[in-house]
């Protein structure tokens, strides 16, 4: 494997803060306490050169037997301890992560391709959150009591589930898993975590910092893999796994379903989305225009939570294209780790094909305002697998386009006139994650934010994240919720005494 040159400063960079950071990366799981180098290796590629900076191993039937095993016995000790006693080993590990940021920030960004920019906007932040919010939640929410008018009082008693699948996509990976890991802990149980695939790199780092915070053995551990006939499968199958918290594919959680329902397991699905992101006439249009931009192409426009369908009312649909056009354009492309870059690499060459393959649709049977073409870039990143912001108008709403999630930096424009006609559009889609409605008119976002059948709306901005409210998907985009206490039910078996008191 030759070293690529581009990376020398970085690793130097992260020597010196102490991570032993040397290429190629040889990824171990985290089973037990123990970094286990694994076997059946499998090439890490930075998406924005398309070169192998590292192996990862496939964790199969020995490794997923070792995790759960680790973390079943494990759960023995950590499910009896009060919240008070577990919060201080999560805040040492919220710590931790804090103390590695500058290294997640880099490893995010050879992962996932993403600028490191974006990882620099509270990003790491968020992921320390995540699990010390959990940690405190879980000690100062106490439950409820039921008196009732003959005599009997009921109250609720919380206790931990068992062992957790974690199972986690590649665009917002350690975001994504430390989402995971702080309730799943928090609350008592233990977890396995199993990463996508493409992106093993930061939670290699994260089991680093569940082991320098001092957790106890098996309470936290990783293994790396695949899904199909491989760690993924195997833990949604496993008779000890108890919870299976999942974010991906619909499609995907449709068949992890299916294999978790013949050991009955808790099911936590966070899943796909086609958000519509609706812009009324009365709304700022250069805050629109910069909402709208981040909506659509933040991480390359590989969020679940994208706004990829734009609905447009016709008195501004010129104007706010214009602007939005001229934004995309200007928007600089190319090398991740430059702080200036603001769009960075899609995750895999055959997911850049599958986009790709949305494009030709697009070129075919509507207009591309602007994009739709890889862009020059320089060596390296001519091997990278780059995309131009691209918006597209002339569709129909029932076109491929706009009824299938795209995941990456393609946006459809529709217009509308009325208010009812911009809800029925909006929820036109199988998908009901969230939805962006810009207006500044209240009553008209108050109206319109009921009638949208979604998990989360947002009125004049997007991806604003509070950790104590609901966050999941209606219709096609996902089961239950997680967030504050909306997570009790996935996270805790609820029991309820009933005491006579005469
Ligand atoms: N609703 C939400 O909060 C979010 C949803 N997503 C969705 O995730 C998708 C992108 O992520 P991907 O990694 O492509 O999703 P994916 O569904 O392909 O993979 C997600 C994870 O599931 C594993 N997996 C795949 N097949 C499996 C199987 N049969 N059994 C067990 N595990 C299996 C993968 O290895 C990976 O770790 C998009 O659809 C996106 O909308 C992403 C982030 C947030
Ligand atoms: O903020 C969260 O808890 C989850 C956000 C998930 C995404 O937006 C994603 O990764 O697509």
């Amino acid at each position: 494997m030759v070293e690529p040159k581009i990376y020398k400063e970085t690793v130097e960079r992260l020597e010196a803060l102490g991570f032993p950071f040397r290429l190629p990366l040889e990824v171990t799981h985290y089973i037990g306490g123990e970094f286990v180098r694994g076997e059946n290796f499998f090439p890490v590629v930075y998406p924005a050169t398309g070169e192998v900076i590292g192996t990862a191993p496939e964790g199969r039937e020995k490794e997923v037997e070792q995790a759960v095993a680790a973390a079943k016995e494990a759960f023995k000790k950590w499910s009896k301890m009060p919240p008070s006693q577990r919060r201080p080993y999560l805040r040492r590990f919220a710590e931790k992560i804090r103390e590695y940021k500058p290294v997640f920030e880099v490893l995010e960004t050879l992962d996932v391709g993403r600028p490191i920019h974006e990882n620099r906007l509270g990003y790491v932040d968020r992921m320390a959150n995540n699990i010390e919010f959990f940690a405190d939640f879980a000690v100062t929410h106490g439950s409820e009591a039921y008196p009732m008018e003959n005599g009997y009082i009921n109250y609720v008693l919380r206790f931990p589930v068992g062992v957790a699948a974690l199972i986690t996509p590649w665009n917002m990976p350690s975001m994504l898993a430390t989402w995971k890991i702080g309730p799943t802990l928090a609350f008592g149980n233990t977890a396995v975590l199993k990463p996508a695939e493409f992106t093993p790199l930061g939670a290699w780092l994260l089991a680093k910092c569940a082991h320098e915070a001092g957790l106890p053995p098996g309470v936290f551990n990783v293994v790396h893999g695949f899904g199909p006939d491989s760690a993924g499968e195997l833990l949604t199958k496993h008779p000890d796994v108890r919870l299976i918290s999942f974010t991906g594919e619909t499609t995907t959680g449709k068949i992890i379903m299916k294999n978790a329902s013949d050991t009955l397991k808790r099911l936590s699905m966070e899943l796909g989305g086609k958000a519509p992101n609706l812009i009324f006439e009365s709304a700022d249009l250069d805050r629109a225009v910069e909402v709208t931009m981040r909506a659509s192409f933040f991480n390359q426009g590989e969020v679940c939570l994208a706004g990829s369908r734009l609905l447009v009312q016709r008195s501004v649909y010129e104007p706010f294209l214009e602007r939005l056009v001229k934004a995309a354009r200007s928007l600089k492309v190319g090398d991740p780790l430059d702080p200036e870059t603001r769009m960075g690499a899609l995750i895999a060459e055959e997911h850049l094909n599958k986009v790709m393959s949305y494009v030709e649709i697009a070129r075919e049977t509507a207009t591309i305002l602007t994009g739709g073409r890889r862009p020059e870039l320089p060596h390296p990143f001519d091997k990278g697998y780059f995309l131009e912001p691209t918006v597209v108008v002339d569709v129909k709403p029932s076109d491929k386009v706009c009824q299938e999630e795209i995941f990456g930096p393609m946006v459809v424009v529709m217009p509308f006139d009325t208010e009812e006609e911009a809800i029925e559009l909006a929820n036109n889609t199988p998908y009901g994650l969230n939805a962006i409605v810009q207006t500044r008119d209240v009553g008209q976002a108050v109206r319109v934010s009921e009638a949208l059948e979604v998990g989360t709306v947002w009125v004049n901005d997007w991806f604003v994240r509070d950790l104590r409210v609901p966050f999941g998907g209606a219709k096609q985009s996902g089961i239950g919720r997680e967030g504050g206490h909306y997570g009790y039910e996935f996270y805790y078996e609820t029991k309820n005494v009933c005491i006579a008191n005469r």
